[in-house]
């Protein structure tokens, strides 16, 4: 697992942020993305809000519609994936001492034409979230289709800004620091599939 995972966090460190583009396989990726469509089909998505207080949905900022996994009530596929995450927490902590405790991951699907504007993913009265991790499950994702992910890294030496885009292509994870780096999702041509989540401690 260290060869899956070292690279992730070798780029948050060096770079800002993480990826890899074999977190799951081609297989993982197509049973997920056909249980968060049948899950969808079954009525269980809702219109994701922003803020954790007075939780409200606004499409001008997020147009995605989401589903929180519950270990309870997880197939085999997800349980896979959340204990690929397990894993991945385990090697965070022995390696980075951040004290993760916790996780929660959520289904996410972007109608085409839909975004998420420029964002950070701490809330303002809860720090719990550490690391955001977003694992995509769109097989032959073309550039063209559009819906990348923009992260807004900052360069301290000279103050500016550099943007980077990510394609949300299937089975590549992407990791930052939850309270620092901002990003975006841009509109899409198709359907945007994913799986979101973030690492937690308990302060
Ligand atoms: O799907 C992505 O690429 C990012 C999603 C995101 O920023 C979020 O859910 O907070
Ligand atoms: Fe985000």
């Amino acid at each position: 697992m260290n060869d899956l995972f070292e690279p992730i966090i070798d780029g948050i460190l060096n770079e800002g942020y993480g990826l890899t583009d074999n977190f799951l396989t081609a297989d993982e990726v197509t049973a997920l993305a056909s249980r968060l469509r049948q899950r969808r089909e079954a009525g269980q998505f809702k219109a994701a809000g922003i803020g954790n207080q007075q939780v409200k949905v606004e499409q001008a900022i997020r147009g995605d519609e989401i589903l929180w996994l519950d270990e309870g009530n997880a197939t085999a596929e997800e349980t896979a994936f959340l204990q690929r995450i397990g894993s991945f927490v385990d090697y965070v902590n022995q390696t980075c001492y951040l004290g993760l405790r916790d996780y929660e991951f959520h289904y996410a699907l972007y109608p085409p034409g839909t975004f998420y504007k420029r964002h950070l993913d701490q809330f303002r009265s809860d720090s719990r979230r550490k690391l955001s991790v977003i694992c995509y499950l769109n097989s032959d994702w073309k550039e063209a289709d559009g819906g990348q992910l923009a992260l807004y890294l900052p360069d301290a030496e000279n103050n500016t800004e550099r943007q980077v885009t990510i394609s949300p292509i299937g089975g590549r994870l992407v990791c930052f620091e939850s309270a620092r780096l901002e990003h975006e999702v841009l509109p899409a041509t198709r359907e945007r599939l994913s799986v979101t989540g973030w690492l937690k401690t308990n302060y």
